[in-house]
């Protein structure tokens, strides 16, 4: 918890024209103590205008103290800064709220009461009165243009099979694109070159990805042929039809079916759980992240490079975390049964031909373990996404059931690294074969037995 009280709940005092200025200096002072690195200043700037109703001011507290960038995070206070900023009428405030919500509702006041999102194995249904809130913090974010809330507003339509919803996508990541989002940007080139929800626009896609790479943004690996998500047959939710046009974050949730591919160890698969967009979006996200893969020295703790696992890795720590990539990994977690709260963070994985992963099991041995929130327990189940097309191998193998599961793009394999008594499983080793010709992209979610996420 933090020393500093969070925003009182006190009859505010007049503000005079004096305190308001006085408000606007400290804010802009605390945005050039954040630019010298001066954190702990930039923090106590921020409060002094936050407390008397700078929402700027209040916007960027919140932020400090969700990721804890001038000392520990503090989701609590970050959240009641955030409702102040909302109601002061900052378009971001909302944004931010939407995505504390998504994964936790129980930080903010939409989920008071309410079963956490993919809380628990047996309910995880996210309260629909959340998922009201969290639409018309949504929409009023995307009425003031904020690109991260139109992006992630274009995937979430991009996932409908209906046309006018493929054509909202595209509007929405032109309009995303025009604020100056890359990512956006990415996707829309990639939906002209090949004619996603709109005709095939091959010079318009070059000259997109001409413009991108003048600013240094690599070229997406090609994903395609992913079935545009269809719900499964015996899905009897209540108001499952969402209507054409209706932003519903909700049925971007729901699970396509799955199929048990092995008893011990439990291993599942979902075909068809991430979109070609979304797919694109964790690629795009990683890209400028990836580095050489290491695993962790049991002995000495240090980072080190490791014939096991050879492949480049990205991983997104909060601060790099936006709405879109958020409702992306509450899905994997709902397919893996578990809440996103106990998660570690999203890793996304690169293998060039040659690379692999070896023969292991994801679980942590003692000392890893008690180096890394061991309140949280080890890692009960993993849930990998495969993000595009592997031209040959890359397959995940279960050596001891002599299973193989081929990367599809938008496919999910689903597995126990515990057994029912929460003890490590050996039998649940498994590995990423070798890629023979092409690259693997993948997307892998370590999931704990508690809560290993501040937010
Ligand atoms: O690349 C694969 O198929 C397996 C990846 C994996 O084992 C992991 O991310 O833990
Ligand atoms: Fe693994």
């Amino acid at each position: 918890m933090n020393e500093h009280a969070g925003p009182s709940s006190a009859t505010p005092r007049p503000v005079t024209a004096e305190v308001r200025a006085r408000a606007e200096s400290c804010f802009r002072q605390a945005q050039a103590d954040v630019a010298a690195q001066r954190l702990e200043q930039a923090a106590a700037g921020y409060r002094e205008a936050a407390q008397v109703g700078h929402p700027g001011a209040q916007l960027e507290l919140a932020r400090m103290r969700l990721y804890g960038i001038d000392a520990a995070a503090d989701p609590d206070e970050a959240v009641q800064w955030l409702q102040r900023a909302q109601a002061a009428g900052h378009p971001a405030a909302g944004y931010l709220l939407a995505m504390v919500a998504l994964g936790d509702p129980s930080l903010s006041d939409a989920g008071s009461g309410d079963t956490p999102a993919g809380g628990g194995g047996g309910d995880p249904d996210i309260a629909a009165r959340v998922i009201t809130q969290i639409n018309q913090w949504m929409l009023t974010a995307m009425r003031h243009e904020l690109a991260p809330a139109l992006r992630a507003a274009a995937i979430l339509f991009g996932r409908s099979a209906d046309s006018d919803d493929q054509t909202r996508c595209l509007q929405l990541l032109e309009r995303a694109a025009g604020r100056g989002d890359v990512v956006a940007a990415q996707l829309l080139a990639e939906r002209l070159a090949r004619g996603e929800g709109c005709p095939r626009q091959p010079q318009a896609a070059e000259d997109l990805w001409t413009q991108l790479a003048r600013a240094g943004v690599p070229r997406l690996p090609a994903i395609e042929g992913v079935p545009v998500a269809s719900p499964p047959a015996d899905d009897a939710s209540p108001g499952r039809a969402t209507a054409a046009g209706v932003l519903d974050f909700a049925e971007a949730l729901r699970l396509p079916a799955s199929a048990t591919l092995s008893a011990t160890p439990a291993v599942r698969q979902f075909d068809g759980l991430l979109s070609a967009d979304e797919c694109r979006l964790l690629a795009a996200s990683a890209q400028p992240l990836l580095h050489p893969s290491m695993t962790v020295d049991p002995v000495t703790g240090a980072a080190v490079a490791n014939p096991l696992r050879t492949s480049q890795d990205a991983g997104f720590d909060p601060l790099h975390e936006d709405f879109a990539l958020r409702l992306v990994q509450l899905r994997m977690a709902r397919a893996a049964g578990l809440p996103l709260r106990n998660a570690e963070q999203l890793i996304v994985l690169r293998y060039a031909p040659g690379q692999e992963y070896r023969p292991h099991r994801d679980y942590l041995p003692p000392s890893t373990l008690a180096a890394d929130h061991p309140e949280a327990g080890n890692r009960l189940r993993t849930i990998c996404v495969y993000l595009n097309p592997v031209q040959a191998g890359g397959e995940t193998e279960f050596p001891d059931t002599a299973l193989k599961v081929a990367p599809q793009p938008g496919r999910a394999v689903v597995f126990d690294n515990l057994d029912g008594d929460g003890q490590p499983q050996p039998a649940s080793l498994h590995a990423g074969c070798p890629v023979r010709a092409g690259e693997k992209w993948l997307a892998t979610l370590w999931i704990r037995q508690r809560r290993y996420r501040t937010f």
